[in-house]
């Protein structure tokens, strides 16, 4: 079986790397691919480089050029839900774009026809997430998360993600990753460790966690990966 094991940006695969050691570097298609072999599974390993656009190549390439027959992405996001701090985890149940827009048309937020507002994640990469979360001894939020190419440092803009799509937390890959997966029919699973509260401060605040919950993001992915 082939996994592929995706993020945005290298610290947030770095701790995978680390984990897996030893690997084989494959340039391709404008990014670089680690492939390892993992207790017996093939891992292909990159970062996408941030937004929806870069995200949706990658995922692509993983599935198309390098196999890949199941999908986790680990990685840090905004929070939207008050019950979401720094350090938190979240697994997405559903995923929608908040920026794609023509309801100049009558269509909702979110939705292109022949599309739809919503990707859900695969049921029992979820259902695995909870297993490891209960032997973990972590409190796993599971939520609605919503997508757009757009660091979002904004109380307003935040709320009304919030609102439009009942979003719990928002990032800038995800529902892209969903769209390609599910097109593929690849199973897909979004972990996200928050890093920020998506408002005026969000950008200090970045800064100042991404590395330490893109390494509780990781950490949890990885022991998703010991289980499979
Ligand atoms: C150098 C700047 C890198 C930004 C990349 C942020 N990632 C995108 O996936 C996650 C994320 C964390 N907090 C966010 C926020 N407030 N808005 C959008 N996205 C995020």
């Amino acid at each position: 079986m082939t996994l592929a094991i995706m993020g945005a940006m290298s610290e947030e695969i770095a701790p995978i790397l680390e984990r897996v050691g030893e690997y084989k570097t494959t340039a391709y298609a404008g990014n670089t691919y680690y492939e390892a072999s993992y207790k017996g599974i093939n891992l292909v390993i990159a970062y996408s480089k941030i937004g929806k656009v870069f995200s949706t190549l990658t995922a692509t390439t993983m599935c198309e050029h390098f196999g890949a027959q199941k999908l986790l992405f680990s990685g840090v996001a905004g929070a939207i839900s008050p019950k979401l701090k720094v350090g938190d985890l979240i697994v997405a149940t559903k995923l929608a774009q908040h920026d794609l827009d023509i309801t100049a048309f009558g269509h909702p937020f979110g939705y292109v026809p022949e599309g739809s507002v919503y990707v859900e994640a695969d049921k029992e990469l979820i259902a695995l997430s909870k297993e490891v979360a209960v032997e973990m001894g972590k409190s796993v939020q599971e939520g609605i998360i919503a997508t757009g190419d757009q660091f979002v440092a904004d109380e307003k803009r935040k709320n009304w993600i919030g609102e439009t799509f009942k979003a719990d937390a928002l990032e800038m890959e995800g529902a892209s990753v969903a769209v390609v997966c599910d097109a593929l029919d690849v199973p897909f699973f979004i972990l996200r460790a928050i890093s920020d509260a998506a408002d005026m401060d969000a950008s200090f605040s970045f800064d100042e966690f991404l590395e330490t919950s893109a390494v509780e993001s990781a950490e949890f992915v990885m022991k998703m990966v010991d289980k499979l």
